[in-house]
């Protein structure tokens, strides 16, 4: 391995409570709002394809023209403890918040810099009664952080000339200076998932990102920060130069996820992926019809695929400038929901169960017990599980149901395991009971070829 100052702080996966919280949790919401709410893809009459919250970078809108937009920012149907419910409601355990996206306007009321709520017609400290209503439910908060800031004078995106340097030092102390701010201003805080942090600029300075790593761990004990934050002595980022996960997850599947064949390695880590419900969506866009906006089927799907190989879904939504939701997304949370609500217990502390995945689904497993999440059923009524070696089903139950469910071992380590007797017209959970093998020999024969 090569000496590194700024590379992973640690090996393997972190065990303390806060982070068991954090996978435990497995189900979040995200939410992206900031002033692109407002114009919603549409900029001097023309609708722009590309993610609303870039609009300011599609429309090539000069920074002190787009900040004027604070001066419409007024959500009169802001509600954070509706908020709250709706995220209850759906079953989410967590939801991150955008306090800072790219375009530098502050959803707290930040000292630092004049683009925050206070400054607008609104004034009210929106993250702050989001903080409150969000831990009133039992829901954990997550701070989106950007360390780009669009806003900033002092913001570069590489460092070429010492002028470079003097400036980008004064904007890493301000965003050092808004951190601090936000993790003694709402010390529940339980984690930091940092974006904005692709450019040269920040690669240049590993040792910066190393050091707000240090600095929100001493202020916040038990806080979990994501490896987007993070390059290393050599620019590295997200894996140090020696191949080791630096910050506390893996955050790199964003409207991606792991194939679950083919990508068995990310099962090692701790890792949790982003999804927008259209193609690319992440901001309030007023025309929704200009990409495919997947079914809550297809978002559930989803969630189990990145439960089903050990990580993390966070499910986005773009709210109104208004400060309500629109009608598609209150209809994805409650449809989540309802299904959550029977099927939960699949999704919620649970992990990869390492058995061979099968065309009917998908795998989950907590402590002895594995999750059959099925979405194909087959014409065969049968659904075929292969155990690993030395462990065997004692017995399979319907989850929602608690109906014995009839299993029949085919071959060594196989079994067909019946549908149950009553389609429930919808994705359905079996759970398996198991245990250990106690005899080795067995009455199969492998054939001689
Ligand atoms: C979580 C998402 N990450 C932000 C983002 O900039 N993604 C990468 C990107 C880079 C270049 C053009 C568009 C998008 C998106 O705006 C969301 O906040």
């Amino acid at each position: 391995e090569i000496p590194l100052k700024y590379g992973a702080d640690r090996l393997g996966k972190r065990s303390d409570a806060a982070m068991q919280k954090f996978r435990d949790n497995r189900l979040g919401a995200f939410i992206h709002w900031g002033l692109y709410a407002i114009p919603g893809g549409e900029w001097n009459g023309k609708v722009y394809n590309g993610a609303a919250e870039w609009l300011k970078s599609w429309a090539k809108v000069p920074s002190d023209e787009w900040m004027k937009l604070m001066d419409q920012w007024n959500p009169q149907n802001f509600d954070a403890r509706a908020w709250a419910k709706m995220a209850r409601q759906m079953g989410v355990k967590y939801v991150k918040i955008t306090t800072k996206h790219h375009e530098g306007f502050c959803l707290w009321p930040s000292k630092y810099t004049k683009y925050t709520v206070t400054n607008t017609p609104y004034k009210r400290d929106i993250l702050g009664e989001l903080v409150k209503a969000y831990n009133d439910e039992g829901i954990d908060v997550h701070f989106y952080f950007s360390v780009m800031d669009w806003s900033h004078p002092d913001y570069r995106y590489d460092i070429k000339s010492k002028e470079d340097e003097e400036a980008f030092s004064r904007f890493l102390e301000f965003t050092d200076n808004q951190l601090k701010e936000l993790a003694t201003r709402y010390p529940t805080v339980k984690d930091f998932w940092f974006d904005g942090t692709w450019d040269a600029s920040i690669k240049k300075n590993g040792w910066w990102t190393a050091h707000v790593e240090k600095m929100l761990k001493d202020l916040v004990p038990g806080v979990t920060i994501n490896s987007r934050l993070r390059a290393d002595d050599y620019g590295k980022r997200h894996f140090d130069s020696n191949g080791h996960l630096m910050g506390d997850y893996e955050s790199g599947y964003e409207r991606r996820l792991p194939d679950p064949v083919k990508d068995l390695k990310v099962t090692r880590w701790d890792w949790e992926a982003c999804m927008t419900v259209p193609e690319n969506q992440w901001g309030y866009h007023k025309d929704w019809t200009l990409s495919y906006v997947k079914t809550p089927l297809e978002v559930l799907e989803r969630i189990v695929h990145a439960v089903s190989m050990g990580g993390n879904m966070v499910v986005n939504f773009g709210p109104q400038p208004d400060g309500d939701f629109r009608p598609e997304e209150k209809q994805l949370a409650e449809s989540i929901g309802r299904w959550m609500k029977k099927y939960g217990e699949c999704i919620y502390g649970c992990d990869y169960s390492g058995w061979e995945k099968q065309a009917w689904g998908y795998y989950t497993r907590k402590g002895k017990d594995v999750y059959m999440v099925v979405f194909n059923p087959p014409y065969s009524k049968h659904l075929v599980v292969k155990t690993p070696v030395g462990t065997e089903i004692v017995k399979a139950v319907t989850v929602n149901g608690g109906k014995d469910v009839k299993i029949t071992e085919t071959a060594r380590n196989e079994y067909n395991v019946d549908m149950p007797d009553k389609d429930p017209g919808e994705p359905f959970v079996i759970k398996l009971e198991t245990k250990e093998k106690t005899s080795e020999t067995d009455k199969y024969r492998d054939a001689l070829t």
